[in-house]
């Protein structure tokens, strides 16, 4: 498949690096290998925003890179694992990507999933940014011996071939929500429909039926409103204490006003701030079985990265009882579920929406800078971007499509450092230096 980056002489150039599989310490092909492929600028994993936005940066920094993804389109996740009536709920100001021109006059507050869908088209196309696409990266790792990444890519679309690309930058974006989290007990002997929130498209097959989301985050509380709206019978499974923010305060979003706050005032403050806008707006939820924890929204979302809800209409459905607040559930039954208070219920469908895990430990080969447990860099925000030998995270700050804008440029300009370096030659003394920059 032609690409631009082979194309402008930069990553993928379709450059036999020598035959054969590779041997390294740090080797990952496989028997099926049918070719190596030096690249040199940096690989990246995943053409979602956060590989999109490090690919412009880049781009915009003269350095070529090589985005790989194991889907058919850019920003798949948001196109393929979405529901169609989801908007972003942050102000579309916060959710562009660097070095772009804002989301086009007439866009909403709120932008469409098909908006957004759209804006990341025109962003790869602006920067030309045309990734490798059905080449799932099945394993990566750092080969000492060469001083480059070994990155091996199953081609999906074609024969199920597999590419080695030899890069010295590896670039993981393959984001916070890779793959579907359910619960590790399972459905049992439940008979019915089953489903997670990333394949839920529509609510009108629903409609009718007596559906079960399991779990409150944003996704639950929002697939529980469509549910609604479509006439579904729906119940929610609330198990632990959570915050439900309104998505704005006296016509200013919640989350901008919030970042305006933190400017000025310390975090507990503002959550004080946000908690009492909340009760004046949304009145005490906890009458609803929606208990609040003690520490406050902001900092929750700061320690644990666990978002707070931002109410578009749920909780209204909930107060009027068109959405039933169901306690944890203790196991699964034929027909449907006892929950823990012992009570039983039939249910014609279950929808998880339990959340996400991070891929990132099926395929990388390392542990020092990535946590082998949950996938995510080991070191928090703002930190979070940069490992040894030339690794770089994006999209793993759990500060949404900030964090990646964030990343993208850390990383843009680390490698375009280095870059510049390589161009000049290596030495012994820029690897010395190398090891010694990357320690600090
Ligand atoms: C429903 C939903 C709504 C959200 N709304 C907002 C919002 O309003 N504002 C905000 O700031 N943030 C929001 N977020 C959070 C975040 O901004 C998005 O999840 C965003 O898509 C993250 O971008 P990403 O590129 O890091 O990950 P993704 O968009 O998930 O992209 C990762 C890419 O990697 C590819 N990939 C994965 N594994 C491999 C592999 N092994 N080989 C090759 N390719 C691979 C995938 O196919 C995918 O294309 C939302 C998240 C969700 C789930
Ligand atoms: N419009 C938008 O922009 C939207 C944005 N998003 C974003 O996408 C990301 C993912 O959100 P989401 O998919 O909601 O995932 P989250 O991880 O935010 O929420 C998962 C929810 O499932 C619950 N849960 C997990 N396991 C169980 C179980 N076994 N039984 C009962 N409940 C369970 C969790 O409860 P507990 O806390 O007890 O573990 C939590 O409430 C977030 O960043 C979110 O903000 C999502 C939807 C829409
Ligand atoms: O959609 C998400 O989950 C996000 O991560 C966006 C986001 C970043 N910081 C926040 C604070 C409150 C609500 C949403 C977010």
């Amino acid at each position: 498949m032609p690409t631009s980056q082979q194309d402008g002489g930069g990553g993928g150039g379709e450059r036999l690096f020598h035959g054969g599989a590779g041997d390294g310490d740090g080797g990952v092909a496989s028997a099926a290998v049918t070719r190596q492929v030096w690249v040199p600028g940096p690989v990246i994993v995943g053409a979602g925003p956060s590989g999109l936005a490090t690919a412009a940066c880049l781009k915009a920094r003269g350095v070529p890179s090589l985005v790989l993804d194991k889907d058919a389109t850019v920003a798949a996740s948001w196109r393929e694992r979405t529901y169609e009536r989801l908007r972003l709920h942050l102000p579309r100001g916060f959710c562009e990507l660097p070095l772009a021109p804002p989301f086009p006059p007439g866009t909403p507050p709120y932008p469409t999933r098909d908006q957004f869908v759209a804006y990341l088209d025109a962003y790869a196309r602006a920067f030309a940014v045309e990734p490798r696409l059905g080449s799932r990266v099945r394993a990566a790792a750092y080969d000492a011996a060469i001083g480059f990444w070994r990155v091996a890519a199953v081609d999906e679309a074609g024969a199920g071939g597999e590419t080695e690309f030899l890069s010295r930058w590896l670039v993981v974006a393959t984001g916070e929500n890779a793959v579907a989290a359910w619960p590790a007990e399972g459905v049992g002997a439940y008979r019915g429909a089953v489903m997670h929130t990333s394949s839920y498209k529509r609510g009108d097959e629903f409609a009718g039926k007596k559906v079960l989301v399991v779990g409150c985050g944003n996704s639950g509380m929002e697939v529980s409103l469509d549910l609604c709206n479509n006439g579904a019978a729906t119940s929610m499974v609330v198990r632990d204490k959570i915050h439900v923010l309104p998505r704005e305060i006296l016509g200013i979003s919640t989350f901008g006003l919030s970042v305006f706050l933190l400017k000025w005032f310390p975090i507990k403050w503002v959550d004080a701030l946000l908690l009492i806008f909340s009760r004046l707006i949304l009145g005490n939820i906890e009458k609803y079985g929606l208990r609040r924890p003690k520490i406050g929204p902001l900092q929750i979302k700061c320690s644990t990265g666990k978002t707070p809800v931002l109410d578009i209409g749920a909780l209204k459905k909930i107060k009027n009882g068109e959405i039933k607040v169901v306690p944890a559930i203790h196991c699964f039954t034929e027909d449907g579920v006892e929950f823990v208070n012992g009570c039983r219920e039939d249910f014609d469908a279950v929808i998880f929406a339990t959340g996400y895990k991070s891929n990132v430990p099926s395929w990388l080969k390392e542990e020092e800078f990535f946590s082998e447990s949950d996938g995510f860099p080991r070191k928090a925000f703002p930190h979070s971007w940069r490992g040894k030998n030339g690794l770089y995270a994006t999209g793993f700050t759990k500060r949404g499509l900030q964090g990646t804008s964030y990343d993208a440029a850390m990383i843009a300009a680390d490698i375009a450092r280095r870059w510049t370096k390589s161009l000049a030659g290596p030495t012994a003394a820029d690897a010395d230096h190398h090891d010694t920059y990357m320690a600090n």
